[in-house]
């Protein structure tokens, strides 16, 4: 389970999370949401280890994130971090010599899911195809958990369907994921749980599936009411 205790964070004089708390598990999909500026990136990179905080607490597994972080979590940011230059193969062989929780095979089993082609430049990729090779760079990981940024973000509506697809596949299977997304509406299927954030703090933060069954909202009805309250 990753989790967030309390987790205070400023940069400079600008409080971005007041006091955050809540859980990711494995075999679900948690998403983050709040509106831009909400601190959702924010959470990722801190999870990570990417940027420090002021307060509070964050386990994995209960224990705290150190440097076998990479084998337990992997990381998809909302942009491709590879040399323009180099080719999708350059880059995969990079991963295989760079990270011990690298899945060749799992790694070519997306490749072909995504239709990519291995030859290509990593410059000359439409946004598009840049996200669908970033989440190829993630999932090829073999770890327990996956935070991934936006997902979504440039990819057309066909490629999203197959994107939403890799999610309910083994390409997955029972890792945690912890995402954040702008396009709730068309994907909030794939939700197991939703945390909305407001004001740096957890506004609300439920299991969607009940949420749907007992009070017959959408997760993006329960956004309208909390976030634009
Ligand atoms: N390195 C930084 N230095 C200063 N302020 C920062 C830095 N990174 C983020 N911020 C500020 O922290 C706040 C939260 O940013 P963050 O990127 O986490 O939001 P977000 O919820 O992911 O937004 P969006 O939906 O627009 O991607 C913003 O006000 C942003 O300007």
């Amino acid at each position: 389970m990753i989790e967030l205790s309390h987790v205070r964070k400023r940069f400079g004089f600008k409080k971005v999370l007041q006091d955050v708390s809540f859980t990711a598990e494995q075999g679900q999909i948690t998403c983050l949401i709040g509106l831009n500026g909400a601190g959702k990136s924010t959470i990722l990179k801190a999870i990570m280890g990417l940027t420090p905080i002021q307060g509070g607490a964050i386990r994995i597994d209960g224990r705290p994130p150190g440097k076998d972080m990479y084998e337990r979590v992997s990381y998809i940011p909302d942009h491709l971090i590879v040399p323009p230059s180099q080719r999708l193969s350059e880059a995969l062989r990079f991963m295989e010599d760079f990270y011990r929780s690298w899945n060749p095979a799992r790694a070519n089993e997306l490749m072909a899911f995504f239709g990519l082609d291995a030859k290509e430049r990593a410059g000359n990729l439409s946004k598009g195809t840049a996200a669908k090779f970033n989440l190829v760079l993630g999932l090829a990981q073999d770890t327990d958990y996956v935070i991934m940024d936006e997902p979504f973000s440039g990819i057309d509506l066909f490629s999203r369907e197959s994107v939403a697809a890799v999610f309910s596949s083994e390409l997955v299977g029972e890792r945690g994921v912890l995402l954040t997304t702008h396009e709730v509406g068309e994907i909030e299927f794939l939700l197991d749980k939703a945390v909305l954030l407001r004001q740096g703090t957890v506004a609300r933060s439920f299991d969607c599936e009940r949420v749907r069954s007992e009070e017959g909202k959408s997760v993006v009805d329960v956004m309208r009411e909390v976030l634009l309250a």
